[in-house]
C-alpha cells in the first residue's frame, strides 16, 4: 500500500473511534440538557467551560497544537450547548 493510503487507513481507524465518543459525549449532553430543563438551569456554564479547556489543553503535550486543542474543545462544546438548546427549544414548544 502506498505511504498516502496507508496513512488514511489510519485517520479511518481514528476517526472511528471519535465518532462513538463524539457521540457519546452528545449522548450525555442531552441528559445535561434534561437535567437543565427540570432545573431550569441555563444551557452556558462558562466557567465549566473554561475550566474543560483547561484542563484538556494541558493534557496536549505538543505545546504547537494547544491552539488547535483550544479550538477543537470550544468548537465541540459549541455543538454540545447548541443540541441542548434544541431540546430545550423543542420541550418548549410541546407545552405551548
Ligand atoms: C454539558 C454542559 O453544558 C454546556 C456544554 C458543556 C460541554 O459540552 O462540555 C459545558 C458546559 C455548558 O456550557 C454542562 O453544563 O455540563
Amino acid at each position: 500500500m502506498n505511504t498516502h493510503k496507508s496513512l488514511r487507513k489510519e485517520i479511518d481507524r481514528i476517526d472511528e473511534e471519535l465518532v462513538k465518543l463524539f457521540e457519546e459525549r452528545m449522548n450525555i449532553s442531552v441528559e445535561v440538557a434534561n437535567y437543565k430543563i427540570a432545573n431550569n438551569i441555563p444551557v452556558f456554564d462558562e466557567m465549566r467551560e473554561k475550566e474543560v479547556i483547561e484542563k484538556n489543553v494541558a493534557r496536549i503535550s505538543d505545546s504547537k497544537l494547544k491552539e488547535y486543542g483550544e479550538q477543537f474543545f470550544n468548537h465541540l462544546m459549541g455543538l454540545s450547548r447548541h443540541r441542548q438548546q434544541e431540546l430545550i427549544n423543542e420541550e418548549r414548544l410541546s407545552k405551548d
